[in-house]
């Protein structure tokens, strides 16, 4: 196989960005990824890219993308270059919608589809001067195992349950190998033999819907591998001399044959199990599809850094099998495309910032294409030979007979003419002869014209079947004997049907003339009926209109007398008729009042509605206003803490950069090993640290603040949809969640919102600042995970030492973790000591509830008590009761108290019974011995003072400051109420 190269070409790079989705415009994203005008550039936050093409979001139309991206790669197909088509993108960014993989009614918007019509369209051009073979292969790589998805036997065996593969046994795996010009191949996979565009959908189609998907949060459909379907295409071409000048004199200079594979990738999306939700089976593969991608990135990574190329770096093609399978297309021989996929939504803009710095480093790959092509001259030139021979000996038997094959294709010519023509008369002749056989023309005639046509028929039908000699025999004699015999059969036919006419005509007039003779007697004897008929109708006429004139006078001389009796009914009809009237109209102004009232009520009604809704409102904004300016000062609080904690990272990673550079002068040999290095080697081991701890640090914030963003965008999305929700299935399912959104009213509702808009607006920001310093981050942290970390280490000494500082380090740590256990236990104890306090404290608060109680009503008892001499002994009995100095002065005496000892649930308690008039107890309430005792003791006076017409309770608490029991009652319930907070919080501690 000779191969043609072309100069070095980098990979193409096209970012496809698709328009959010309804999933993503119901969170309330926002776009953060915007595109310069008219350059193929985007701007992420501060970050800025330049890629060969940019389409959707403001850039081209994503419909471009196949002429100016793929086309080019089909057209090479055929000058036989290798191409690969790539779909790389974090999970739900449209990879498999661009390409068309997940397409089972073979969209034609689509790229493989696309791929497939121009493929077909150009060999159906093609086809007259070139041979084609198409075949096609579909896989995928799915958990690093590659499964052949046209191969319908192992696929309907390993599916099991879940819908997952399984080893096939008896079948082994498909292998990669590696052949002697190193072009990758795939032993064992299905190679599909395809003719028409029909065949290579169905063999797309089919293996579409054998791929592993599964849905996760961030996509329903969510492939679950990387697929590639490759469609290789074979050529034999035909060449001829260039100094030929017309066809046939053409030189034959033999066959090139060409052939050339186009891979068309799908991968599967990179994810976050935190985002995409999963776990179980969907987390081992997102686990798998990570790594997969991760050694793609290294391989991009490896190829796209300049330096190392030079220098021949190791490219670690070898990590996973997709890289292994891409190895052609990523440095390789052949011509690649990366079509990047992002969604422009801010909550994915990490996800987005690092597929564009992939896609960024994957423009500078270098490739090699080399076209495949291969003259078979000899053995061809041999069979081209033979060839010809046959085809001249087939020229040479072939050319004599062709005078006579013109003369006879003339003589067919001319036969059908006559054929036609002869047909025709017949058709009229036949039409002619059915006229005859309806007028019945007699049988001599019938006869004459019977055998005149039978015998044109038999002429007929003889020129008919003839053959080519028999042709010749109809010549211009016979065609003018049948004309003149036409003719003749014409006349006498007409002049036979004449002549019936006209016996016809004859026999028609007789028989009319006889009927009318019949007629002409009975006119005579109806008219004269008739005529009698008429006169005796006009008769009764006349007796009619007589009848109908004495009526009328009659009626005329009654009309007279009845005159005065008219005019009275008159008067009162017309009396009846204002009477109506007026009730008419009382019953209308009723009416109007009652309308009026009913009128009036409504509207104070609506008016009370709309103060009290007023009122709501108001209530509602203040509410809200609070609301917002308290999440407002949470997000304030939160982007300050994160932007802190950003910019302590950003330091950190400054100062490491500035210690990688002492250690790198110390590695030149600039200082001198010894104490100095190994205090740089603690400060960068600790810096190392500290990075590490503000990169998760940040990465809490960032999550945290995320979480706020959602419950924001939730919340907006939701106040979107209320409008739209019917009182049916889905207000009830939001009710109970959302019922304070679905009452806000519309002005409430438009403040919140833009209030959301705002604090979304911020939290964006306080984002993506965040996002951009991870990335960096993470992704460094990434490498120096992998090798970079240990390089500063030189010598032995140096890992010693490392080690030793890092022992030290990690004891201390766990010395200080072993305390902050012991400490945290502490804590544990107070807090349950708190708890039990706590309910104490609330059992105590309830007890003097219902003490207050009894004292008021005590005292409300009180107040009917008639004489003050009776108040002050009554109060003695009830200083009595509770052991405790009573003042005697202006102390009511309700005789109708009473204290009873008592045991209520196992404690002593004093009943408080009121006596009435008429000895009646009326139970008040109880006072336990206890809190009695207690306040006995505490206090130092009692009295009851008489103050705005009522009594009240009052006693001084050990400090001497007189209190109001319902005061004392609060107070305690103000300590519980602080001390709750306190407790509940340290609850949540631990
Ligand atoms: N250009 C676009 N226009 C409209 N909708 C799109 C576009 N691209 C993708 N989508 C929609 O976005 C969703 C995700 O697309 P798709 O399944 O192609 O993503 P993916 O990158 O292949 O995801 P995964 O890696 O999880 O398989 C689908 O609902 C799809 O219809």
């Amino acid at each position: 196989m000779e191969t043609t190269t072309l100069e070095n070409c980098s990979v193409k790079v096209a970012l496809h960005i698709r328009p959010l989705i309804d999933n993503e415009r119901q969170q309330g994203c926002r776009e953060c990824v915007s595109v310069t005008p008219g350059k193929p550039q985007v701007q992420v936050g501060s970050h800025s890219f330049t890629f060969d093409h940019v389409y959707g979001n403001g850039g081209s139309p994503s419909a471009n993308i196949f002429e100016e991206c793929v086309a080019p790669l089909v057209d090479g197909l055929f000058q036989g270059y290798n191409a690969t088509v790539l779909a790389y993108g974090q999970t739900g960014s449209g990879k498999t919608y661009t390409m068309g993989t997940g397409c089972s009614d073979n969209c034609q918007t689509k790229l493989i589809p696309q791929v497939m019509n121009a493929l077909f369209n150009k060999i159906e051009a093609l086809k007259h001067q070139t041979e084609f073979q198409l075949h096609v292969s579909f896989i995928e790589i799915l958990k690093e195992e590659v499964r052949d998805l046209l191969d319908t036997e192992s696929l309907g065996k390993t599916e099991t349950s879940n819908g997952h593969s399984g080893k096939v046994p008896g079948r082994s795996p498909i292998q990669i190998r590696e052949t002697s010009n190193g072009a990758i191949t795939l032993a064992g996979s299905t190679e599909v033999a395809v003719s028409t565009l029909q065949e290579m959908a169905a063999c797309l189609e089919h293996g579409s819907l054998s791929r592993a998907t599964g849905s996760t949060n961030m996509n329903k459909q969510s492939s679950r591998s990387h697929a590639i379907f490759t469609i290789t295409l074979e050529q034999m071409r035909k060449l001829h001399s260039i100094s030929s000048s017309n066809y046939t004199s053409e030189e034959d200079m033999g066959e090139e044959y060409i052939s050339g594979k186009l891979h068309l990738v799908d991968l599967a999306g990179s994810e976050r199990a935190k985002r995409t939700g999963s776990d179980g089976l969907r987390l081992q593969e997102g686990i798998h599809i990570n790594k997969g991608l991760l050694a793609l990135g290294n391989v991009i990574s490896a190829l796209g850094d300049e330096k190392k190329r030079k220098e021949g770096a190791h490219v670690p093609y070898r990590d996973s099998k997709l890289t292994r399978l891409l190895q052609d297309s990523l440095g390789g021989n052949s011509k690649t495309v990366m079509i990047a996929c992002i969604s422009p939504a801010d909550i994915n803009a990490e996800e987005s910032l690092n597929t564009l710095k992939y896609a960024n480093r994957a423009r500078n790959i270098q490739n090699k294409p080399v076209a495949n092509r291969d003259f078979i001259s000899n053995e061809m030139q041999q069979m081209r030979q033979q060839l010809k021979y046959l085809q001249d000996e087939l020229c040479a038997r072939g050319g004599a007979p062709s005078d006579e094959l013109r003369v006879l294709r003339q003589r067919i010519a001319w036969l059908e003419a006559t054929n036609e023509d002869l047909c025709r008369k017949l058709h009229e002749y036949r039409s002619r002869c059915a006229f005859v056989g309806r007028s019945e023309i007699d049988e001599l005639d019938g006869h004459i014209y019977h055998e005149k046509t039978d015998g044109l028929e038999r002429q007929l039908q003889s020129s008919d079947s003839s053959d080519l000699p028999m042709a010749e025999s109809i010549s211009g004699e016979d065609s003018r004997e049948t004309g003149e015999a036409a003719k003749e059969l014409e006349h006498v036919l007409l002049q036979n049907r004449m002549d019936k006419e006209m016996n016809e005509l004859n026999k028609c007039l007789e028989q009319k003339e006889s009927e009318m003779n019949l007629i002409g007697v009975d006119i005579e004897a109806l008219k004269q009926h008739f005529g009698k008929k008429i006169m005796e109708l006009e008769e009764e006429k006349r007796t009619v209109q007589k009848e109908r004139d004495c009526l009328l006078h009659e009626v005329e001389k009654l009309a007279a007398n009845c005159d005065g009796v008219q005019k009275t009914q008159d008067v009162r009809v017309q009396k009846l008729k204002a009477l109506e009237a007026q009730v008419q109209l009382q019953h209308k102004m009723k009416r109007e009042a009652e309308q009026f009232r009913q009128w009036k009520t409504y509207r104070e009604k609506e008016l009370l509605q709309l103060k009290k809704e007023g009122r709501r409102n108001e209530y509602e904004m203040h509410k809200l206003e609070a609301l917002n300016q308290r999440q407002k000062m949470v997000l304030q609080r939160k982007t300050e803490e994160a932007t802190m904690a950003t910019k302590r990272l950003k330091e950190l990673l400054d100062a490491r950069k500035y210690s990688l550079h002492e250690n790198s002068v110390y590695a030149n040999g600039h200082l001198q090993p010894g104490k100095v290095n190994e205090k740089s080697l603690h400060r960068w081991l600790d810096q190392e640290l500290e990075v590490m701890v503000h990169v998760h640090e940040v990465r809490a914030e960032f999550d945290k603040q995320k979480q706020f963003q959602a419950a924001l965008e939730e919340e907006l999305a939701l106040l979107k949809q209320v409008d739209q929700f019917s009182y049916g299935q889905s207000i009830s399912t939001h009710r109970s969640r959302y019922s304070r959104l679905l009452s806000m009213s519309p002005g409430v509702k438009v403040a919140r919102i833009s209030s959301l808009e705002n604090m979304l607006g911020m939290s964006s920001v306080a984002l993506k600042s965040m996002a951009s310093q991870l990335t960096g981050a993470e992704e460094r942290e990434r490498t120096l995970n992998n090798r970079e970390r240990w390089n500063q280490l030189r010598s032995m000494g140096d890992a010693k030492n490392v080690l030793q500082y890092l022992f030290n380090a990690t004891a201390e740590t766990r010395c200080q973790l072993w305390e902050k256990h012991v400490e945290l236990k502490d804590l544990k104890e107070q807090l349950s000591e708190l708890v039990t306090l706590l309910q104490q404290s609330e059992a105590q608060r309830k007890e003097l509830m219902t003490e207050q109680k009894t004292c008021e009503q005590a005292a409300i008892v009180a107040l009917n008590t008639p004489t003050e001499l009776e108040k002050s002994r009554s109060l003695k009995h009830l200083a009595d009761e509770m052991s405790g100095p009573l003042s005697p002065m202006s102390l009511p005496a309700p005789k109708q108290l009473k204290f009873s000892p008592g045991v209520v649930n196992g404690s002593a308690r004093e009943s408080l019974t009121f006596v009435d008039d008429a000895q009646k107890m009326i139970p008040l309430g109880e006072l336990s011995s206890k809190r009695l005792v207690a306040i006995g003791q505490a206090g130092k006076l009692w009295r009851w003072k008489r103050s705005h017409h009522q009594w009240l309770l009052q006693f001084k608490w050990k400090w001497q400051k007189p209190w109001k029991l319902s005061e004392w009652i609060k107070h305690s319930d103000e300590t519980i109420m602080r001390s709750r907070p306190r407790a509940q919080a340290s609850i949540n501690m631990i």
